[in-house]
């Protein structure tokens, strides 16, 4: 059974609610391949970060290695890529002719900080001018527009600086912390705006949103959809992945991988699964 393949270049949470552990359970659930390649080791769980350890550049670069020389992924995302020297290392890797979804990784749900100064203004700089979507939320937005952002108007003028300064392909301003619903934003560089409404519920059952989110759209992007499906997609996976959350922990809970294959008449049925294996 051919598979399609996505890779996700981040840190990790042994709690298993953000970072790699969500990108891959989010890559799974919609029938992707996933492979991961670890930039910083997080003791963290839904009360928060509590320890924070990087991996050398030198494992970081043969883990890049190890995946580009032998499974060749059909998109990419990075999460959490913590100092400058790891953006330059992973630059090369993210520039190739595939789908790059960037989340701009900053703070954690916690409010925990992940990445240094210096590393935003290399995102800035480095990463998100080669990206194909990047997934700011507000608090991210504001970082990359260098403006406050309190209303809908404000999203429009930082989407389009973000665009114009910048240069991803397209930015998605997510409104998980801005107004009464949960309305996500984007903006495409040929000038097109969609937005995206769901209920917000009112959950602190919210940990590795923005992972889960980005990570779905990079497995919609690994199979070769559109832009704006893949986000229509994550929108309606991480709405049903945050009402049906399953509780766990004594903080900021994970959300529900298993809600969006359950409960939408998504396009994986068993019969397609089939039709997919007698192509091979
Ligand atoms: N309470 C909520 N109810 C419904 N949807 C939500 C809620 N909170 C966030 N979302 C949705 O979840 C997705 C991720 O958005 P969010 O703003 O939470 O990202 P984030 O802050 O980067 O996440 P993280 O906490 O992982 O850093 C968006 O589609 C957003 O609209
Ligand atoms: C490793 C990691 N990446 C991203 C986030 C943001 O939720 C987090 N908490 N941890």
């Amino acid at each position: 059974m051919k598979l399609h393949t996505a890779l996700t270049i981040a840190g990790t949470d042994p709690s298993g609610g953000a970072g790699i552990m969500a990108d891959l359970k989010s890559f799974q659930s919609r029938n992707v391949y996933g492979m991961a390649v670890v930039t910083s080791v997080v003791a963290q769980n839904t009360t928060g970060v509590h320890h924070v350890e990087h991996l050398s550049l030198e494992s970081i670069e043969k883990q890049l290695h190890d995946v580009y020389s032998d499974i060749m992924p059909q998109a990419v995302k990075t999460g959490m890529i913590a100092l400058p020297e790891m953006m330059d290392l992973i630059y090369p890797y993210v520039s190739k002719p595939i789908p790059y979804v960037m989340d701009p990784v900053m703070i954690a749900t916690s409010g925990d900080r992940l990445v240094s100064d210096e590393a935003v203004h290399f995102l800035k700089s480095k990463l998100i001018p080669i990206a194909t979507v990047i997934t700011p939320n507000r608090n991210e937005a504001e970082v990359l527009a260098d403006m406050s952002i309190t209303c809908e108007s404000d999203i429009t003028t930082a989407a389009n600086r973000i665009l114009q300064d910048l240069g991803p392909q397209v930015v998605i301003i997510k409104g998980g912390h801005i107004g009464e619903n949960a309305t996500d934003y984007a903006f495409t560089k040929d000038g097109n705006v969609r937005t995206w409404t769901s209920p917000k519920y009112d959950t602190v059952h919210t940990h590795g949103t923005g992972c889960t989110f980005s990570a779905v759209i990079t497995a919609e992007l690994a199979k070769g959809r559109d832009v704006m499906d893949a986000i229509g997609i994550a929108k309606d996976y991480i709405a049903l992945a945050i009402k049906y959350n399953p509780a766990l922990g004594n903080g900021c809970g994970p959300v529900n991988h298993m809600a969006y294959g359950l409960l939408s008449n998504g396009p994986e049925t068993m019969d397609e699964l089939l039709k997919n294996d007698e192509r091979r």
